[in-house]
């Protein structure tokens, strides 16, 4: 095996230094309790302890992960890029190969691609990696491991801060990874490194046994050995915490200081709100992920496609075929003729059957219609839902209707009792029954005008009531429903789909702890948020290109349109609509396309404030749920 020449350790600038460090998670749980040590420049700090006495907690607050409540850190490094630091947990992203984790991570160190290809391969044969093509997630947990570990090296930083890099490795490889370490001190880089193997930790150049938030001893190994008169540094171990555990006559909680102030390592990068560095890094990540998940990109393309397609085809579709009884007394319906009605009822000669004609009506706008021969059955069958409604003509209808045209006014109550067309409908499917009654009354409307016009009257006098509604104001009288939801479809696609890719990216990016390290690693949160919002950008003008496709070309649509109205609305939702995401957004986009109001126009303005003011709202809320409880800089 290869002699690794030691370097003889400088005492003059420490790499790190930590002074009196407190550190608590709840106030009984004191983890850092006036902690010092010293890893000197171009050493490796080998840090032993037992599980759970602070050993990850204390590495996190060097690398600003997680901040400590009083004392003072230094480091002789000002850039984060000077630090390497592998965390405990993988951290790293498992959908992406071997070459891109070092590519991504290269970059946000803004090293050449160059430099990254060689140090790559330099990496995967010292570590014994596969080919750098496989897909982190099809690794073993040791590999992937070693994968975490190289990490941190492909940056060749000047400190490096490693969490328990040997576990589960074979003693080979670890034996190389040691050696690799000690080169590179040699080399002038420094090491702190916790392990729960004790005897491998013999290759430090300081141990430091921590216990009860505090550092033991702090020594040279061998030193360590012949000071405690031990033979192994496990032996020291167990020494050292019996001691503690006597001289321990005050309460950790005692002593922890009374005010507290968050402390964390300075790093140029604090400072800085967005670097180009970061951002290409995490780009390329996004980039690779996206083309990884192609399938998942196609079905968010995929989407607003066919969502609209359905919206388009079902929603607000006027109903047809729908069966409706008819009891006609006058004449058995399929006796009806409907061929062309010329004669006026009022002659007396005329042999003309009104119910018939007024069927016809309702046949022509798409009515089923059934027979009964008893009201009864017929109703029974509206309750079974076998028919909609039911519609019952007397026996004298004609006739009836005939005098009641003619006496007018003088019309007396049998007169309007055969005469009338009773009507039972079911109303319990609200739209349903809406249309079968605008269509009852439209077709009323039409067959009297009909009537009136063959016997030479003013057919405009059938409209019972002295009212007229004039041509719209905005929209047209013939308008249906599916073109009035075509924009709120538009709208619901253009709002929510795009918070689909984004947010589910982040939230298994914080997961899987991948978020935390790229913030350790000074990727601030404007760098993740811009990156995402720019290829979030590129899919949104896709989808929104897709819905404008299928809602105004693909099924024709008129650019206008309505959502269904707020005056319907609880009164307290009315009172808090205008708070709602699609609220003004939706009227606004109504109003320029129906109205063509401008920009200027308050409604308008309103509507772009309102979706500028929840894009930021819900980026703030998907970004704070993402990255809380990891260490940040400020946006
Ligand atoms: N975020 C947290 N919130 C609350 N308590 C925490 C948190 N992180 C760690 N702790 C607690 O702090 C103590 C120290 O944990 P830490 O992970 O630093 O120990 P460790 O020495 O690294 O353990 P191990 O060797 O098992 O990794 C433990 O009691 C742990 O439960």
């Amino acid at each position: 095996m290869e002699e690794i020449e030691i370097n003889p350790i400088t005492i003059s600038k420490p790499a790190i230094l930590i002074q009196n460090a407190y550190k608590r998670y709840t106030p009984k749980n004191i983890v850092l309790n006036g902690l010092s040590l010293t890893v000197p420049d171009g050493s490796i700090y080998g840090l032993l302890g037992p599980s759970g006495c602070g050993k990850t907690t204390l590495l996190n607050c060097i690398i600003g992960r997680t901040e400590l409540d009083a004392g003072n850190i230094e480091l002789k490094v000002k850039r984060r890029s000077d630090v390497g630091y592998m965390p405990q947990s993988l951290c790293i992203h498992t959908q992406l190969t071997i070459e891109e984790n070092f590519f991504m991570y290269g970059y946000l160190f803004g090293v050449s691609t160059e430099d990254i290809a060689s140090r790559s391969k330099d990496l995967i044969s010292f570590l014994e990696l596969p080919n750098g093509n496989r897909l982190v997630t099809t690794l073993s947990g040791g590999q992937q491991r070693r994968v975490s570990l190289a990490l941190t090296f492909i940056h060749n930083p000047e400190i490096l801060i490693l969490d328990e890099p040997t576990v589960g490795l074979d003693p080979i490889l670890s034996q190389s990874i040691w050696e690799r370490l000690l080169q590179l001190s040699s080399q002038g880089k420094s090491v702190i490194i916790t392990t729960h193997y004790i005897e491998e930790a013999k290759q430090s150049h300081i141990i430091g046994v921590m216990r009860n938030g505090n550092i033991l001893a702090n020594e040279d190994p061998t030193k360590l050995m012949e000071k405690y008169n031990c033979n192994t540094l496990e032996d020291v171990f167990l020494l050292l915490s019996r001691k503690q555990e006597i001289e321990m006559k005050t309460t950790a909680e005692a002593q922890y200081p009374k005010k507290t102030k968050s402390v964390k390592p300075l790093f140029e990068e604090n400072q800085t709100l967005f670097s180009i560095t970061k951002f290409k890094g995490v780009t390329y990540k996004n980039v690779k992920l996206l083309k990884r998940e192609y399938l998942f990109l196609i079905l968010v393309l995929a989407l607003p496609l066919t969502q609209n397609i359905f919206a388009n085809l079902t929603l607000g579709k006027k109903p047809k075929n729908l069966p409706l009884g008819v009891l006609n007394e006058e004449i058995p319906i399929n006796n009806c003729s409907y061929t062309t009605y010329n004669g006026c009822v009022l002659n007396e000669n005329q042999t003309l059957t009104l119910s018939c004609l007024y069927l016809n009506y309702l046949r022509e706008n798409f009515y089923t219609l059934i027979e009964y021969e008893d009201g009864d059955t017929a109703l029974r069958d509206v309750n079974k839902k076998k028919i909609r409604g039911l519609l019952h003509f007397s026996k004298n209808y004609t006739q009836s209707l005939a005098e009641r045209i003619t006496m007018g006014l003088n019309a007396n109550d049998a007169n309007i009792a055969t005469s009338s067309l009773d009507v039972s409908v079911d109303l319990k499917d609200f739209y349903i029954a809406t249309c079968i009654k605008y269509d009852i009354y439209r077709c009323t409307q039409k067959f009297l005008q009909q009537i009136m016009e063959n016997c030479g009257m003013n057919p405009e006098a059938a409209l019972s009531v002295p009212l007229a509604f004039k041509e719209p104001v905005f929209g047209s009288s013939e308008g249906n429903f599916a073109n009035q939801t075509a924009i709120c479809i538009l709208c619901l696609c253009c709002f929510f789909l795009p918070a689909m890719l984004t947010g589910g990216l982040l939230f298994i990016e914080k997961e899987e702890g991948i978020l935390e390290r790229l913030i350790v690693v000074g990727v601030s949160g404007s760098e993740i948020l811009i990156s995402l919002a720019m290829i979030q950008m590129l899919i949104h003008i896709v989808q929104t290109g897709e819905s404008m496709f299928v809602t105004y070309i693909l099924f024709d649509n008129p650019l206008k349109g309505m959502s269904w109205p707020l005056e319907g609305a609880h009164h307290i939702l009315k009172a808090v609509n205008w708070a709602i995401p699609m609220t003004l957004p939706v009227e606004a986009a109504q109003a320029i396309s129906s109205k063509s109001f401008s920009i200027t126009h308050p409604l308008i303005t309103t509507g772009f404030i309102s979706c500028i003011a929840w894009s930021v709202i819900f980026g703030l809320i998907v970004t704070g749920n993402c990255l809380t409880g990891i260490a940040f800089d400020p946006l």
